[in-house]
């Protein structure tokens, strides 16, 4: 199993689809004595999506004489999405580009090479009424949510971490363990959990949506919202 802070390989999942929502946990089945255990581990970011309002000279003249209105709805209609930067680490080999393109993509890739650096993948999706969408670039800190994945748990005859071993290590780390096949069709859903989960937890973890918007003396003051909140199942 590697260790809680892999270093030899980080990868952010880039070029593919989205984020989806999900729920918990894993089964267990496990990889290659030297594939191990791949963690994924995510940061948050916060993406505006800017919209052009205003375009009739009525519009336009309502929005010299009503800035202050007009700033704050187009603020609101501006949160659109959130962007999750999510960073998939593990020992080479482990399967970690085909996890993130079955994920991404829907598929398992015919052929790999080994990543050299840092390959991106991104997909949109959309939890709870709102887009998530993964992004490139990535930052670790302790604070973020992470999973542990046992991976190719197809090689049923080629399992080098036990399932209670790989729990157990989990647990310890505070993570959702899931073990799962990025080459098996049928695992599908449980790859897409593996990214929703995370998706659901970053979005669960620390709202950065501007929603107390107070004026003071005519101005327009943004509160941060910190209070976490989410329906979200996992
Ligand atoms: N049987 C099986 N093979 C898999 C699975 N996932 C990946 N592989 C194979 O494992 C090999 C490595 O997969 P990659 O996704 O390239 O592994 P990686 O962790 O990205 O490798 P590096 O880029 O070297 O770090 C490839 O031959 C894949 O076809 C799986 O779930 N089951």
């Amino acid at each position: 199993m590697t260790n809680d802070s892999p270093e030899e390989e980080t990868r952010a999942p880039g070029g593919g689809g989205g984020v989806g929502g999900g729920g918990g946990g894993g089964r267990g089945r496990r990889n290659r004595a030297d594939d191990n255990v791949t963690i994924l581990t995510s940061s948050m970011d916060f993406h505006r999506a800017s919209r052009s309002r205003a375009s009739s000279s009525t519009e336009a003249a309502q929005s010299i004489t009503s800035s202050v209105e007009l700033s704050t709805s187009s603020l609101e209609l501006s949160i659109q999405t959130r962007i999750f930067k999510i960073i998939v680490i593990g020992d080479s080999n482990v399967g970690k580009t085909c996890l993130t393109f079955r994920f991404t993509g829907g598929s398992f890739p015919d052929k790999t090479e080994a990543t050299i650096g840092v390959d991106f993948r991104e997909k949109a999706v959309e939890i709870e009424g709102e887009t998530i969408k993964e992004c490139n670039g990535h930052r670790v800190s302790a604070s973020v949510p992470r999973v542990l994945v046992g991976n190719k748990c197809d090689l049923v005859d080629q399992i080098q971490v036990p399932s209670n071993m790989a729990l157990k290590f989990a647990d310890s780390h505070n993570m959702l363990l899931f073990e799962t096949s990025a080459k098996d069709p049928r695992e599908s859903q449980n790859v897409d959990s593996i990214f929703m989960s995370l998706a659901c937890r970053l979005k669960a973890q620390k709202s950065l949506l501007y929603r107390d918007v107070e004026r003071e003396d005519g101005r327009v003051r943004l509160t941060q919202e910190t209070e976490t909140k989410s329906n979200c199942p996992c």
